[in-house]
């Protein structure tokens, strides 16, 4: 075995991971199902929005030329001659102080060419009287005036959204290509470990890995593939991943990656004849992380410490899984923020704190999670995000500019600020 492994600096890990992936192959969904899929298609406008001049507001549709010249002291009066409900239109064709009686999204017949609220009215029985002049096209949504026929509105490689769905409806599209969801297998490795439901003898520890990438990959909206775990036996895991490559697009398997006596999956990478990406990364913690390529499945050898497991699987997988999706923005966004803690000790390597992300009187400010060791499990329970410590000859404190990578956007903050 190779002790004496040569880091690479997080970046350059990251781009040899993502540079490799490609997206999967193209399938068609029902746009009811289509919500957290990767566009594979542009979606084009199949009509103009609005598709007619529409009411904006619920009243009269006038005649812009019969309301020059009116005032509070010289209303001028019209009468009402048609009704046009939403849904519903008039081929009735105005005369001088004329108007129709229209209700917001009705299609503007014609003959009219602006809308008076009703409360710009005096309403009389069948009459009303106004006291300033309308433009043409006032209150009136016009047709096209968001997007023609023909236009782009939202490009392949785009997450689908509620948005997306919403205009997926507007256009009809009721199938939309998307690119196939990855099945991603999961084998925790380690003889320490035990499933929830066995008892804790002395020197086992329950299986937290393995739940954890699967809600990892659940919040990706990918289903994992759990295979049961595995003994730190050479033979036997050999064999399992094997059948996993037949059967999965991307294996994670968690332990068993740094120098240890029963650390086989270094070895296993070289025996399935895997191309090794890297086995050390300049960062704390996840250094051990191992990434292999066999053909185009991906092999990611996460840590068995908790923290480092979690890091590389947000640093590493995730960006790789969204790849194979179609996605077009794989990276988790960065903020600045300000520094709730300290770390005086300055580190070569590059470190990822796990914490909670605040907004306090205009600003983001990022706070340790709590106990931040690689094996940490507590600590990520209570986080949203992730510090990042550059490495160097320098320590962090409390007030320092940092940048935090927002993992976990499904949380918010506890106070409404804006
Ligand atoms: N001589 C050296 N020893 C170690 C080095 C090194 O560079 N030289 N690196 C250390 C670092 S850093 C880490 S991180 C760990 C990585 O170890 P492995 O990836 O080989 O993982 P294991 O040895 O299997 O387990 C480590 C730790 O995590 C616990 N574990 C494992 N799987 C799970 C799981 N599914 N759920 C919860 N906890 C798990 C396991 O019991 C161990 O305590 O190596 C250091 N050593
Ligand atoms: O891989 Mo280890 O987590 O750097 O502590
Ligand atoms: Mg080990």
């Amino acid at each position: 075995m190779n002790l004496n492994r040569t880091p690479i600096a997080v970046t350059e890990a990251v781009e040899r991971v993502v540079s490799g992936i490609a997206p999967l192959p193209v399938e068609t969904v029902s746009y009811t199902e289509s919500y957290g899929r990767i566009l594979a298609q542009d979606l084009e406008a199949s009509m103009d929005v609005p598709r007619f001049d529409k009411s904006a507001m619920d009243g009269f549709a006038i005649r812009a030329e019969d309301s020059a010249g009116a005032s509070g002291e010289n209303r001028i009066s019209f009468k009402v001659a048609a009704e046009v409900p939403a849904g519903a239109t008039s081929d009735y064709e105005l005369k001088e102080n004329e108007a129709f009686r229209i209700m917001t999204g009705a299609p503007v017949p014609k003959s009219a060419d602006a809308v008076v609220m009703f409360e710009q009215t005096r309403q009389n029985g069948g009459s009303f009287s106004i006291r300033k002049p309308f433009e043409p096209g006032e209150n009136i949504a016009l047709q096209g005036e968001e997007c023609r026929s023909g236009d782009i509105i939202v490009p392949a490689g785009t997450f689908i959204n509620p948005g997306t769905v919403a205009a997926l409806a507007t256009f009809g599209y009721k199938d939309v290509q998307v690119h196939r969801q990855p099945v991603v297998g999961i084998l925790a490795t380690g003889s320490e470990l035990v499933d929830i439901e066995a008892p804790l003898e002395i020197g086992k520890i329950r299986n937290s890995n393995g739940p954890m990438v699967e809600s990892q990959l659940q919040r990706m909206n990918i289903e994992a593939r759990r295979y049961a775990l595995e003994a730190d036996d050479f033979e036997t895991l050999l064999q399992r991943v094997r059948e996993m490559l037949d059967e999965v697009d991307a294996i994670i398997t968690t332990g068993g990656v740094s120098v240890g006596d029963y650390d086989h999956l270094p070895k296993l990478y070289e025996a399935l004849g895997a191309k090794e990406l890297f086995n050390k990364v300049g960062m704390r913690p996840g250094s051990v992380t191992t990434v292999s390529m066999l053909g185009d499945i991906p092999m990611f050898g996460l840590s068995g410490n908790p923290s480092a497991c979690y890091t590389g699987f947000e640093l590493f997988a995730r960006p790789a899984f969204l790849k194979m999706m179609g996605h077009d923005r794989i990276f988790a966004p960065v903020l600045d923020a300000v520094l709730d803690g300290d770390f005086k000790k300055a580190n070569p390597f590059t470190r990822f704190v796990r914490a909670e992300i605040d907004y306090i009187e205009g600003r983001v400010h990022a706070k340790p999670a709590g106990f931040n060791k690689s094996n940490a499990v507590t600590s990520i329970a209570k986080s949203n995000g992730i510090i990042v410590l550059p490495g160097g000859t320098r320590g962090f404190g409390k007030g320092d500019g940092v940048k935090v990578m927002m993992t976990d956007m499904t949380t918010g903050i506890d106070h409404f600020d804006i």
